[in-house]
Parts: C-alpha cells; sequence; structure tokens
C-alpha cells in the first residue's frame, strides 16, 4: 500500500541529514515540505521565534503538547542544556513511530520522552508517572480545541510556576480564539502576540507567549 506523508518524510531525513546533526535534521524536513509535500510542522519561520523563546528561558523541564513527526521536538531539545528533559505527547500512533526515529536520527532520544495518548488523560498523571515537579517551558501544538481546556489543567495540576513561559502555536490559523480570549484576559498571564505566518506558506499565522504570574 502507498506509503504515508509522514513515512516519506521520515525518509527524507535517513536520505539527506547526518545521523547526530539536529540541524541537518531541521533542514531535511524544510526542504521537503518547502519542495515536495506541506505538513504540519511549525516550520522554518515560526522555528526561529521558537528557538528564541526556548534559548531566552533554558528550560531543565519542558513539555510540549502535539509532537507530530518530532520537528519541534528536535528544534527544541537540540537547545536544551545537559540534564535538562522534554516530554512530548502524540495521539497518533503512527506519528509517534515517525516521531521516535527522527528523534533519534538527530541524536536527541536521551533528552526526550515521548509519550502516546492524549493531553487531557496524561497532563494529571505527569508528576507521579514522570517525576515533574513544574514545568519551565510548555509549547501548545496539539489540537487547537484542547488549548483551553489543557492550560486550565495544566494550572489545577499545579504543573505552572511564577514564571513558566507557555508558547502557543496556530494562534491564527487554524486559530484557537477561545484560548486567546482566556490567556490575554487573565490577570495570571503577560501575553504577547509573535505574528508570523503558517508554515511553508503566505497566510498568516502566529505565536502567543504567556508568562504564568501565579
Ligand atoms: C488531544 C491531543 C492531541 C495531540 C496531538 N498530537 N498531534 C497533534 C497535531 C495537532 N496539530 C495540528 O492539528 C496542526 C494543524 C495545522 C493545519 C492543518 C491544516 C491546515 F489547512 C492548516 C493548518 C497546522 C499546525 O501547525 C498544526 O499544529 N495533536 C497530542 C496530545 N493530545
Ligand atoms: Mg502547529
Amino acid at each position: 500500500t502507498r506509503s504515508t506523508r509522514p513515512q516519506r518524510m521520515l525518509k527524507a531525513v535517513q536520505k539527506n541529514a547526518t545521523r547526530g546533526d539536529p540541524l541537518s535534521v531541521i533542514s531535511a524536513i524544510d526542504r521537503f515540505c518547502r519542495h515536495s509535500e506541506w505538513a504540519m510542522n511549525v516550520g522554518d519561520e515560526k522555528g526561529t521565534i521558537l528557538d528564541s523563546v526556548v534559548s531566552e528561558v533554558n528550560p531543565a523541564m519542558a513539555l510540549e503538547l502535539g509532537t507530530y513527526c518530532g520537528y519541534s521536538t528536535v528544534r527544541i531539545a537540540r537547545l536544551l542544556p545537559p540534564g535538562a528533559r522534554l516530554v512530548t505527547l502524540e495521539f497518533n500512533g503512527d506519528y509517534a513511530a515517525i516521531a521516535r526515529q527522527v528523534i533519534e536520527w538527530a541524536g536527541l532520544e536521551d533528552m526526550v520522552q515521548l509519550v502516546e495518548g492524549a493531553s487531557g488523560d496524561w497532563i494529571p498523571r505527569m508528576k507521579e508517572h514522570f517525576g515533574v515537579k513544574t514545568f519551565d517551558f510548555i509549547f501548545l501544538d496539539h489540537w487547537k480545541d484542547r488549548y483551553l481546556p489543557d492550560i486550565k489543567l495544566l494550572e489545577e495540576c499545579g504543573l505552572l510556576r511564577k514564571g513558566t513561559v507557555v508558547l502557543a502555536d496556530n494562534v491564527i490559523c487554524p486559530g484557537t480564539p477561545d484560548y486567546l480570549e482566556y490567556i490575554r484576559n487573565s490577570p495570571s498571564y503577560e501575553s504577547n502576540y509573535f505574528r508570523s505566518h503558517l508554515e511553508y506558506t503566505k497566510a498568516e499565522d502566529g505565536l502567543e507567549k504567556s508568562v504564568y504570574v501565579g
């Protein structure tokens, strides 16, 4: 049967990127998505904004919701300090299988814990299952209608601390209007919008950066 797009993306990584070289994995995926087949990675333009926020936070404990093929996982993990950890959740088992191999090709498997399942099920289990106290950095890139319930769940589970940085992808396209309304009006967050474009297109999109002030 015909291969899937994530499988073809993995082939492009294995063909064009060097094992153990995260930057070559990132550019191999960007080339594939620009010149062969569009895919829903955060991409190079928004990826540069992601990089700058991760570098500024320098997180010891990071969470990503929505792994997909591992592109942003690699972008984040390559910038983490030694001993730091990134937990990433992927709902779709086929995507997770590809992401594992992309993360391994980049040589970053030791800093990344990839979990298959739904955010709503796993967030309440973060402390006991992963020994997490609080997260320093959170990247929201999963189902767009889950951003709002999940940020509330993260608060309720005590997984945020004063200064936790939450970066949300796709707040314009596909859009997360209820999340934006909540986070921009909540006294518990200081938010800024980074205007950009939907990955590999000219459509408007952007990232919302919110700092939890408690
Ligand atoms: C409930 C739960 C869910 C998850 C989970 N795992 N993987 C994901 C992927 C979600 N991502 C997207 O749907 C997404 C879509 C577009 C898009 C698509 C089509 C267009 F025309 C325009 C834009 C663009 C993007 O940048 C996106 O990120 N969610 C993990 C855990 N728990
Ligand atoms: Mg996205």
